[in-house]
């Protein structure tokens, strides 16, 4: 059986005195984007760093392709790529002479530098900056720059640490889009405090709390789970409650202070449509109907009390 391309098993991990991170889980078999979502603080550096071998964890392991990063480390480094929150760029080089550097760091074969260079400068769209010193480049390119670092090595696994965290929202969207591109070829781990970030670039999601995994699963898994299951709904001729808990779906109506109504439903239903339906059908005069979203606080809550 083919080795996951990352497992780790059990990580806890101790700075001082407070666990960091408490038995964190996590295995990689395919390529594509997995998103490590969590709140300031919430652990997710730590554990990329101790994914990447830069952190020594206090227990558990971490076996890349197979390979335990403690015990080979520089055969495990060879398969992993790595842009931590601070991209290490040497801002006085030009792109091509940084790369180049990056190359040898990461024992490519003298002759096959120049290649290496060239495609990674092609996929991550900075050839044409080739030239330019990496302090005259946009925070987009610089990323980048930053992102053609971590795969100029061809590795299996690449690992980015809030790559998008100070750019702005066109320079987001063109980063999100090389991830992708670059995904498709090998595992790629993504970490960010943002929701609709890994929304919008991952295929599973891991989130973190408080140093404990609180969810694991599929980006879709994910979207269902947070799926909205309550809406405000303001009429100027209400039926009574009575009414409303009677539309199928509907499992509790809800009398508000400034006379709208909070009602709760099993999600997967189309309850609003049929409200509509209803109170053009009976004349309750509906003035506004709005489904209630959780916030990524109330969501990483939720969870957390599940698993604890
Ligand atoms: N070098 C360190 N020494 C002591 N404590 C640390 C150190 N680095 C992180 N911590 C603590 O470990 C916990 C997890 O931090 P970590 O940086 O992994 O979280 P994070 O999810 O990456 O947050 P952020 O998005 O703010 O970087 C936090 O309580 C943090 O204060």
């Amino acid at each position: 059986m083919e080795n996951s391309i990352v497992k780790a098993t059990h990580l806890w991990h101790k700075y001082s005195r407070d666990w960091a991170i408490r038995d964190i889980n996590l295995e990689i078999s395919q390529v594509g984007v997995l998103g490590l979502l969590g709140s300031n603080g919430a652990g997710k550096s730590t554990t990329m760093n101790i994914l990447c071998g830069v952190l020594n964890q206090t227990e558990g392991t971490v076996l890349i392709d197979g390979i335990d990063i403690r015990k080979s480390p520089e055969e495990a480094k060879m398969r992993i790529g790595f842009l931590p929150q601070n991209a290490p760029l040497h801002l006085d080089l030009t792109v091509s002479e940084y790369l180049t550097y990056c190359a040898y760091l990461r024992n490519i074969k003298k002759q096959d530098i120049k290649a290496a260079v060239n495609a990674a400068m092609e996929k991550c769209g900075v050839a044409h900056f080739r030239s330019r010193v990496i302090n005259n480049l946009s925070g987009g390119y610089r990323q980048r720059v930053g992102i053609a670092q971590s795969i100029i090595h061809r590795p299996k696994l690449v690992v980015l640490d809030e790559p998008t965290n100070g750019l702005d929202p066109n320079q987001i969207l063109e980063v999100r889009k090389l991830i992708k591109e670059i995904a498709t070829e090998r595992a790629v781990i993504f970490s960010s405090h943002i929701l609709s970030e890994v929304q919008a670039t991952c295929d599973n999601i891991r989130m973190i709390e408080g140093g404990k995994m609180v969810f694991a699963d599929t980006m879709t898994a994910f979207n269902n789970y947070i799926s909205p299951n309550s809406l405000l709904v303001y009429m100027d001729n209400p039926p009574g409650t009575e009414i409303l808990t009677g539309i199928p779906g509907v499992t509790k109506a809800q009398l508000l202070n400034d006379g709208g109504i909070r009602l709760h439903f099993y999600s997967n239903t189309r309850v609003s449509s049929q409200i509509i339906e209803l109170a053009v059908t009976n004349n309750w005069q509906l003035t506004e109907i709005m489904l209630e979203k959780s916030s990524l606080d109330e969501i990483f809550a939720q969870l957390s009390n599940k698993t604890t």
